[in-house]
């Protein structure tokens, strides 16, 4: 029999590296508060299935997932989204954009993890204020006409915000993650599979058989309960050539090893190809060089090459977020973009691209 009196205070076994537990917006009072409307609701489909017949080659045009690395202004990431409306239109016979819009940043070691975790930029964690400016913007990029990419990283969040976005990516960081490859075979929308930053293409191959398929697993359901969700598999996954810690792999080479693995596994053979990151060195410079030999290849006739990521924002660069330091306006706190006028010219050189390989073809 235990005789020992009743412990007070906290717990010596449960929750010693718990500092607070804060109550969490369920989706479902989210969705009610900012609702995505009939008319928001078509571009969010028509954007997925534009993006699908692209994969599927069905629109012999590019897929383009322009903007920003992270946003941490809504004010600017909505501006950012007024100026490339009218180039996404003006160049829609050869693109297909999407704006990226990356709310959810994996870190190598540490940093500022996003706008839905830190909406402040402080540390403070306010993750309910974080989804719901999140949402809010979604729904006004829709509301520009754009179709909206997003990084999936925590496995919770896209109960609040995946009704609104067109095509999703999982990280370099995470595309090994069982949790990841479950969490896309339930994503409504296709869905990117990176290469690992050590440059392991055969993991993200892994990555999109396994999320083909159906699976079950734990969530949360859409009014905030424990859930089973048990998913029917996405045929929609393809793979993101994104350089590595040890160099670039978007030239024909690379790109043709990449259709090679593929083949092998029995998959269509199409690629996305990242030109930030590890294709640029983490240099925003070079992404226009980067382009312009995804461009060349397409040119040429490579038909593999379905689409093209860019970093791009209004101020070209980056800057550090610390403390009593004002920010810029419209320059990213995380990786390098390029800035507003070279994407155009970027966006512009791709488009020709496509234009160039549907006359030769
Ligand atoms: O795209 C953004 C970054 O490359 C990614 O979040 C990793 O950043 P880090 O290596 O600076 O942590
Ligand atoms: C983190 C990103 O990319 P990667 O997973 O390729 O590093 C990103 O695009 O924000």
């Amino acid at each position: 029999m235990n005789t020992q009196p009743p412990q007070a205070g906290p717990s010596p076994v449960v929750d010693r590296r718990i500092e607070k537990t804060v109550p969490l917006v369920t989706p479902q009072a989210l969705h009610a508060e900012l609702p995505l409307t009939d008319d928001l609701a078509k571009t969010v489909v028509q954007g997925r299935d534009a993006v699908a017949d692209v994969l599927n080659g069905t629109d012999d045009r590019l897929l383009v997932v322009v903007g920003p690395c992270s946003v941490h202004d809504a004010g600017a990431a909505l501006e950012y989204a007024e100026r490339l409306r009218p180039v996404a239109e003006r160049l829609s016979d050869g693109l297909l954009v999407v704006m990226r819009v990356y709310f959810e940043k994996p870190r190598s070691t540490l940093g500022w993890k996003g706008l839905i975790n830190d909406p402040g930029l402080d540390g403070s964690g306010d993750v309910n204020s974080g989804l719901r400016i999140a949402r809010k913007l979604l729904l006004e990029v829709l509301a520009q006409g754009l179709p909206v990419g997003c990084e999936f990283l925590d496995p919770i969040t896209p109960q609040y915000i995946a009704d609104t976005v067109g095509w999703g990516a999982i990280g370099a960081r995470t595309v090994e993650s069982q949790v990841h490859r479950q969490l896309s075979s339930g994503l409504s929308m296709p869905i990117g599979m990176k290469n690992r930053p050590d440059g392991s293409i055969a993991t993200a191959v892994d990555a999109i058989k396994a999320a083909a398929v159906p699976h079950v697993f734990t969530g949360i359901a859409h009014d905030g309960t424990p859930a089973i969700l048990h998913t029917r598999g996405n045929p929609d996954c393809h793979l993101v050539l994104r350089g590595s810690d040890a160099g670039p792999n978007y030239d024909a080479d690379s790109v043709a090893g990449a259709q090679e693995l593929l083949r092998n596994a029995g998959l269509p053979e199409r690629v996305v190809i990242d030109a930030s990151h590890g294709n640029s060195r983490k240099d925003h410079r070079r992404q226009p060089e980067v382009a312009a030999e995804i461009g060349a290849q397409v040119a040429a006739g490579n038909q593999a090459v379905v689409g093209v990521m860019l970093e791009s924002f209004l101020v070209e660069g980056r800057q550090n977020l610390e403390p009593g330091h004002d920010l810029t306006y419209g320059q990213s706190i995380t990786d390098a973009c390029l800035g507003w006028d070279t994407t155009e010219q970027v966006l512009e050189g791709l488009r020709d691209a496509v234009l160039a390989r549907r006359r030769a073809g």
